[in-house]
């Protein structure tokens, strides 16, 4: 079995995972007993669900495409609102009740996280015509830097990241949280990344779940249609992640009791592995 003492896991906490308040108060418990038990657990947050009540209740349309939300200047004020608001301070807020110190921030904070605006290719899955969309304040991570979050590490706390990052002119971009965790993985040389989902992993065409994925299998995945939606970014960033080092990632089902646990402390583990090519992640 793997030992993770002192080793850096970094957590994807997806919205959707987080929609149950008693699996969200086991996940809070679970993060606290990995600090003890001398694993550095830094959690990276989503709140898709929590940013669509929010627009719902303000009457603005949101759109995704390819899993990214479009967002416009008003869309981003809402997103930062309840990224690094609410949803940032409520899983700060149960980690602390479970006897963790958790301390919140998001990607803006001593400048973790810049990113550069990204406009994306989409191909209209019924007409197959690729379109080039302009997202709006949607960012892909460009330099990271994890100095706040090592010196919150260093002092014995948890981090508690929210998905948000500053732009070029200094503008508020929406990133990802999937790609956000992984860019941080991979700053962090983290041994793990845990992407949370509401699904078991990445799910072939009869639905059945894959328990390792080799990049040319993701990419045709993809291509073929079988990975869509949310899962898309999650599966790129896991890509990406491995390529920069990090020995594996897993997608698991958050809505699995002890999930994250049941993952790092049993030798059948859980969810769909992705691993860098050679490394030994069982
Ligand atoms: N091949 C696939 N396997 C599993 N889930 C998939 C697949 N293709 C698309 N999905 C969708 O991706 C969703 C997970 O992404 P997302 O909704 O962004 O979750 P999260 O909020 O946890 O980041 C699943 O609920 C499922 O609807
Ligand atoms: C660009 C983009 O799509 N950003 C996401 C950020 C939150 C997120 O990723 O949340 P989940 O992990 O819960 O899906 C959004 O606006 O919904």
């Amino acid at each position: 079995m793997q030992r993770y003492d002192k080793a850096t896991v970094v957590i994807k906490y997806g919205g959707h995972a987080m929609g149950d308040p008693k699996l969200a108060q086991d996940f809070a418990r679970d993060v606290v007993l990995l600090k003890q038990s001398g694993v550095n657990p830094i959690v990276v947050h989503g709140g898709g669900p929590q940013i669509a009540r929010l627009l719902e209740r303000l009457s603005i349309k949101s759109e995704f495409r390819d899993g990214l939300r479009v967002t416009d200047r008003e869309t981003v004020d809402v997103v930062e609102m309840v990224l690094a608001g609410s949803v940032n301070k409520e899983i700060v807020a149960a980690i602390n009740a479970h006897g963790g110190k958790a301390v919140g921030i998001s990607g803006k904070d001593a400048n973790l996280m810049r990113a550069r605006k990204i406009t994306r290719t989409w191909r209209d899955p019924d007409s197959r015509i690729e379109q080039i969309v302009d997202l709006g304040f949607v960012g892909n991570p460009d330099q990271v830097d994890p100095h706040i979050v090592d010196v919150i590490i260093q002092s014995d706390l948890i981090p508690v990241v929210a998905p948000i990052a500053v732009g070029a002119d200094g503008e508020t971009l929406n990133i990802n949280a999937d790609t956000f965790a992984g860019a941080l993985a991979a700053a962090m040389k983290a041994k793990r990344l845990l992407l949370l989902t509401d699904v078991e992993g990445v799910l072939d065409k009869q639905g059945k779940l894959v328990k390792a994925l080799t990049t040319k299998e993701a990419l045709a995945l993809i291509e073929d249609g079988t990975i869509s939606g949310g899962m898309i970014p999650k599966v790129e960033s896991c890509l990406g992640v491995v390529a920069k080092g990090v020995e594996a990632v897993v997608i698991l089902n958050g809505k699995v009791p002890h999930a994250v646990l049941l993952e790092l402390f049993t030798e059948h583990g859980a969810g769909t592995l992705i691993e860098r090519s050679g490394a030994s992640a069982t």
